[in-house]
């Protein structure tokens, strides 16, 4: 076994296959792929930390969602390195990119479900291929991780009401006073509640950390494609703006006001 074998770098690195013969088309691929990559380790250990949270082993998930931040931060440092292409450099090759664009991730998709960003329009850019829209429509009806934080909360007997329990889990999570007074329960006394407080500042860290990578994609596309519609067929940066509104456990910020 030698370096190269056991880290398949003849597959690893003959996958980066310009389609044009512009200098900085290679950034691209590589900023993307490398995306996709630490995008694998995220679903990876999300879906330890799921585990984790419903088993009651909340240790090792708080690990689990420790690595998926500094994997966030990586994946934030990234839009620096793509930040010095700059708009004639792109426009030498974005017409090779045809109508492909991000909505066709399905990594990314992924985790956005798992994270609770349930939006069930967005599996139709996968409808022609069976394996990913199966995998995304079983993971647009399962609990996201936060709906399993919930359920946690339940079990060591905060009061949540039992329609947040039971709910249509495909539905985008709609904030909830009992699970916002669960929470506050816990962060007015974290000495009493010590791995449930952890476990509520890890989520907030991923929901930061994700608002931070949607601000940087937007304000990235800005300076290099200005104002142009986008390949995926929406406005472009005025789309990209809205969605860095999104937060994925309201409760865990509306709190803060209150403490
Ligand atoms: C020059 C670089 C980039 C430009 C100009 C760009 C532009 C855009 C635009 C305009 C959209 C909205 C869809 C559309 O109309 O096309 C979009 C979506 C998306 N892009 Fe990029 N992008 C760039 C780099 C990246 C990189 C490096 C990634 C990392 C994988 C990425 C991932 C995504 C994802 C996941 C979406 C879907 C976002 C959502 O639905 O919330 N993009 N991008
Ligand atoms: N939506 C981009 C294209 C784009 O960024 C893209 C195209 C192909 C593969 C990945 C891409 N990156 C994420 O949106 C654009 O409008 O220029």
């Amino acid at each position: 076994m030698s370096y190269g074998d056991y880290l398949q770098l003849d597959t690893l690195l003959t996958a980066q296959k310009p389609r044009s013969d512009k200098n900085d088309e290679l950034l691209f691929i590589v900023i993307h792929q490398s995306t996709e990559l630490w995008m694998k380790l995220v679903l990876h250990e999300l879906e330890l930390a799921m585990a984790g949270v419903r088993e009651d082993r909340l240790q090792p998930a708080l690990k689990n969602l420790a690595r998926v931040g500094r994997i966030q931060a990586q994946m934030i440092q990234s839009w620096d390195v793509l930040s010095t292409m700059t708009p004639a450099e792109y426009s030498g090759f974005r017409d090779a990119l045809g109508r492909s664009s991000g909505f066709q991730s399905f990594q990314n998709r992924r985790i956005e479900f798992m994270l609770g960003n349930k939006q069930a329009e967005m599996i139709e850019p996968f409808r022609h291929d069976a394996v990913r829209s199966t995998a995304l429509d079983a993971a647009l009806a399962a609990p996201s991780l936060y709906d399993e934080a919930i359920a946690l909360l339940a079990r060591r007997s905060l009061a949540i009401d039992a329609e947040v329990l039971t709910r249509d889990f495909r539905q985008p999570y709609q904030a909830s006073a009992s699970v916002r007074a669960a929470w506050l329960q816990v962060y007015r006394d974290p000495e009493h509640w010590w791995d449930l407080y952890q476990l509520g500042e890890k989520l907030v860290d991923v929901d930061d950390w994700f608002q931070q990578w949607r601000f940087r994609h937007m304000t990235t596309v800005k300076r290099i494609i200005g104002f142009k519609r986008g390949t995926g067929g929406t406005a472009g940066v005025g789309y990209l703006k809205k969605v860095t509104d999104i937060t994925l456990f309201p409760e865990l910020w509306d709190l803060r006001t209150e403490l």
